[in-house]
């Protein structure tokens, strides 16, 4: 495997927090990064057994690997690792030099066809039709990047700063729970499965990081317009301290409802008392369904 300083040391680059570019040079924690793929049950039964996850114990599709923001190439490295001959990994990575020199250090493996490095912004590029992405993010555009893979519906084990993944994964009722957490949870199952220390990285970032897994599944409750129900999601939680009641009166410019008075005037009593912290997905769906049934919905913001 290749030593991440090493690495850092051939590329002849310093990573720039600025550009958000904070490399992993903890072995361990880069041996463990892939091994999250793995499902929750093996993962249970390893530790129930004493054993560590293996990379060929991995039930998801490693078949096409995508890895985002590819840095000095410690991680692709290791993803080029899990797989056989015929599976494949595609990076993106924005920084020219950091792209180009992906290309000179796997020339090999690039024309073996294994290995496909795209230099762009991981917001704009196309992507490829990928099995599941596996990448230790750049936190200035973590969401926008979350938000454009969790639709493709693949398994994801992806790096935050500590506090959003905290938000992502937080259920109805604790201080974390907001507009982050339903938006994740409409996608997929998310698990925070470890926190980071500063010192696995290079530079070390300002504060503490967290790995999420996120395995595709359908919600458990079924919107017609999601787009709506997301927006409407977004429009209660800006008025989180207020009640429901008063929040889908405040926010019809950001949710687009036409006739907030008509929504109030048909929802339960109950729900209309809570505030949208104590609101579960199944509640805020039920909810944006009367609404899009009772009120014409405009664009929003
Ligand atoms: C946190 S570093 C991770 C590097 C490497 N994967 C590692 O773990 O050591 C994030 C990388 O994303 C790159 N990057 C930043 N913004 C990007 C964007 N919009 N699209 C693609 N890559 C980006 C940075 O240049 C940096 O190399």
């Amino acid at each position: 495997m290749r030593d991440p300083d090493g690495l850092i040391a051939r590329a002849g680059v310093r990573g720039d927090p600025d550009r958000d570019q904070h490399f992993l040079v903890d072995d361990r924690v880069l041996d463990r990064l892939p091994t999250y793929l793995e499902s929750e049950a093996q993962r249970a039964s390893d530790e129930a057994s004493g054993d560590s996850p293996r990379a060929d114990e991995i039930d998801a599709d490693t078949s096409h690997l995508l890895e985002i923001g590819g840095g000095t190439g410690a991680l692709t490295d290791r993803l080029l690792a899990m797989g056989d001959e015929d599976d494949e990994v595609t990076v993106v990575e924005r920084d020219r030099k950091l792209a180009g020199f992906l290309q000179e250090e796997f020339r090999e493996e690039i024309d073996a066809g294994r290995l496909t490095v795209i230099e762009g912004d991981a917001l704009e590029v196309d992507l490829p039709d990928f099995t599941a992405s596996v990448s230790n993010l750049p936190y200035g555009v973590s969401s926008e990047i979350t938000f454009r893979l969790l639709p493709e519906k693949r398994p994801l084990v992806l790096m935050f700063q500590q506090e959003f993944a905290e938000r992502m994964v937080a259920g109805p009722g604790t201080p974390e729970y907001g507009r982050l957490s339903v938006s994740t949870q409409h996608y997929a199952d998310a698990e925070l499965v470890e926190s980071i220390p500063k010192e696995a990285f290079s530079p070390p970032p300002a504060v503490q990081s967290a790995v999420v897994r996120l395995e595709p599944r359908d919600p458990d409750y079924e919107v017609d317009d999601e787009d709506f129900f997301l927006r409407f999601v977004k429009a209660l939680f800006t008025q989180r301290r207020k009640t429901i009641r008063n929040g889908i009166r405040n926010t019809a410019h950001i949710s687009g409802l036409e006739a907030p008075d008509a929504v109030v005037e048909a929802a339960d009593e109950e729900i209309l008392q809570k505030r949208a912290g104590a609101m579960t997905p199944v509640e805020f769906a039920a909810l944006a369904e009367l609404a899009a049934a009772v009120s014409e919905v405009g664009e929003g913001q």
